[in-house]
């Protein structure tokens, strides 16, 4: 696990197939504000590729345009290898099909059992005999170690329990592409160190692609064979977490040292101050 590149080092971990996410050149501007500016990145195919970088950088704005939620203002989007902008709604709508979700509120449907919990996908999209919803729920159930909680309802749930549900049901049609957006939000350190566990092991049994979205750097590190630090509407650092973590530039002391002062200004952009307050500039 997490073996170190080979390879360039500044560039993600090569596999024998292309990049199962190419994004290129992608501007963005939400509100007037300039979110991506030229933003180049690369997730490779069946490895776990952390996206990081300051609140408000627009790593959720990121994962808006992989699942063609929203569209880039210029530059491409290719998933699986087809360009987004030329896709159909319906064949958005087969390759979101494709994608599993797992978001910080687990979001469980809190009438439905943890079974049916699981089994919803299944049963929205697909007719399938009872049986054999059976048989994959309960697979699914027993690889995050829950099957013993099929007929447990969400409020009986503690919230790490919560969330590998929400991961069993993220997985119950096979996604070819998972996405983590801060997966461990809330979880206490076992949670916590139990959903990274099974990230990981999903990711490589599964042989799913994985983006994980998170703020916890000792997490990443443990599971990512990548990371892209996204700041300022580009990629401002790329590597191996564990090289990531060493190397000696302005971003990684700030962002991966938690050091307060850096690249990524305390104040937010502001008018003027003293504007702001009422004073002439330069007044008395
Ligand atoms: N629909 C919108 N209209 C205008 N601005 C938006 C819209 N959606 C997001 N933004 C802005 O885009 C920027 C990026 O937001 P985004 O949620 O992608 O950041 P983030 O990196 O995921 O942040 P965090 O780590 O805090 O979750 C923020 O400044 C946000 O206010």
């Amino acid at each position: 696990m997490n073996a170190r590149p080979d390879h360039n080092p500044d560039q993600p971990p090569a596999t024998d197939s292309p990049a199962y996410v190419r994004v290129r050149g992608v501007r963005t501007v939400l509100g007037g504000k300039t979110i991506f500016d030229g933003l180049d990145l690369d997730i490779p195919r069946g490895k776990i590729t952390a996206v990081m970088g300051p609140s408000g950088t627009g790593k959720t704005t990121l994962l808006r345009h992989i699942t063609g939620q929203l569209p880039v203002d210029a530059g491409e989007i290719r998933v699986d290898g087809r360009n987004l902008a030329e896709l159909s709604r319906n064949q958005l709508f087969e390759l979101r099909e494709t994608i599993g979700y797992l978001f910080q509120n687990s979001a469980l449907l809190t009438d439905f059992s943890v079974f049916e919990n699981v089994a919803f996908p299944l049963r929205q999209h697909l007719r399938l005999p009872e049986e054999i919803v059976r048989n994959i729920v309960l697979t699914r159930l027993q690889a995050v170690g829950l099957r013993g909680a099929a007929e447990l309802m969400p409020a009986e749930l503690s919230g790490g329990m919560a969330r590998r549900v929400a991961l069993a049901r993220a997985i119950v049609r096979d996604p070819g592409l998972m996405i983590y957006d801060e997966p461990f939000v809330g979880l206490d350190p076992i949670a916590l160190n139990q959903v990274l566990k099974l990230i990981r092991t999903l990711n490589d049994t599964l042989g799913i692609t994985s983006v994980l979205v998170a703020h916890e750097f000792a997490a990443v590190r443990r599971a990512a064979d990548w990371v892209y630090l996204i700041a300022g509407g580009k990629v401002a650092a790329q590597g191996h977490p564990e090289e990531l973590a060493e190397r000696d530039s302005p971003w990684t002391r700030q962002f991966f040292g938690g050091e307060a002062d850096g690249p990524v200004p305390f104040q937010y952009p502001a008018r003027d101050y003293a504007a702001d307050l009422g004073f002439q500039a330069g007044g008395a």
